[in-house]
């Protein structure tokens, strides 16, 4: 019988040590085909000791203690797919900590394209130190916004989201990582209730297809909200909205950025230029799948759309 075919608590307890905890965490999450098992059980161990990886490397004899139990819990939860970020309830992003909800996307490494993207324009455009004004637009966790603001120090900008937990989180990120006098966060359905031109609007809107959720992996589908999944049949439901709103709030000559999913990229492009925005462009990620869409509000300002 293996250490993954009991249940957690009767494997892991008070007198075991940190090393045999970090073996067995890693059997057990090895077994269960965890992507990263070796990995996971250092951060989860971690976690729950409240130590930092090196103490883990450099006394693993010393015995767990009290910590068995929420290292217990902890395990458990990840072997039901619960995703690292969430059991820690915190994911780095752009370097900088967030802090995660139900509510919350957990904030992905592919997400960074966009904002790199987003920072060469306006460095290219000299720009960078400018009072700009921002628009994110299903700001989640808000790591987007707070990550530009992070980089651009004169910028100020609005986090909107549907789902009111998740603009409050964002609120408490932005106050988190010092930004939060340059940063506002409100509900409401995408820029509804927004008026002004903006400089630069960002979005991750949800983009997998609805007939497609089922089908993501157990830590994505059981795990992040639906609500920053589902992107409508043809999973391009939430870019008409984005684009609309773009076409209406950005100042001429303003910048959309927003990320689309693999193989979305052409889709989302004519359908910007569609709504007036030009010269859309596609953006790789790391991997060299294109990941963010460019495009530029080229017209006069007597041109735009009034809001109804
Ligand atoms: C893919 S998540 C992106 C979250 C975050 N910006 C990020 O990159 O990690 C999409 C976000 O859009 C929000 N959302 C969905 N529908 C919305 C709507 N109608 N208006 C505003 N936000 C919406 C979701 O709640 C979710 O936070």
């Amino acid at each position: 019988m293996t250490a993954a075919s009991l249940p957690v608590d009767q494997w892991i307890t008070p007198a075991t040590t940190r090393g045999e905890a970090r073996r067995l965490v890693a059997d057990a999450f090895a077994a269960a085909r965890l992507d990263t098992p070796a990995l996971d059980a250092r951060v989860l161990l971690c976690k729950a000791l409240d130590i930092a990886a090196i103490d883990l490397a450099t006394e693993p004899d010393v015995a767990i203690g009290p910590a068995a139990a929420a290292l217990a819990d902890m395990v458990a939860r990840r072997l039901r797919r619960e995703p690292v970020a969430r059991i820690c309830g915190r994911q780095e992003f752009w370097g900088l900590p967030f802090t995660l909800s139900a509510a919350t996307l957990v904030p992905r490494p592919d997400t960074e394209t966009l904002v790199e993207a987003a920072l060469k324009a306006m460095r290219d455009e000299g720009r960078a130190g400018s009072r700009l004004r921002i628009l994110d637009l299903g700001t989640g966790s808000g790591c987007i916004l707070i990550a530009l603001l992070s980089e651009l120090p004169a910028a100020t900008g609005v986090g909107i989201d549907l789902s009111p937990e998740a603009a409050r989180m964002a609120r408490d990120n932005a106050a988190m990582n010092g930004v939060g006098e340059r940063a506002s966060f409100l509900v409401g359905d995408w820029a509804a209730a927004v008026k002004a031109p903006f400089d630069l609007i960002v979005s991750n809107p949800p983009y997998i297809g609805t007939g497609d959720i089922e089908a993501l992996a157990p830590d994505v589908k059981l795990y992040d909200p639906r609500l920053a999944l589902d992107g409508g049949p043809d999973g391009l439901a939430a870019y008409w909205r984005v684009g609309a709103e773009a076409w209406r709030l950005l100042r001429p000559g303003g910048h959309l950025f927003v990320e689309v999913g693999a193989g979305q990229a052409g889709d989302v492009g004519r359908l910007f230029a569609q709504h007036g925005l030009e010269d859309w462009v596609a953006i790789r990620d790391l991997a060299g799948i294109e990941r963010v869409i460019h495009a530029t509000h080229r017209h006069d300002a007597g041109d735009m759309h009034q809001s109804p």
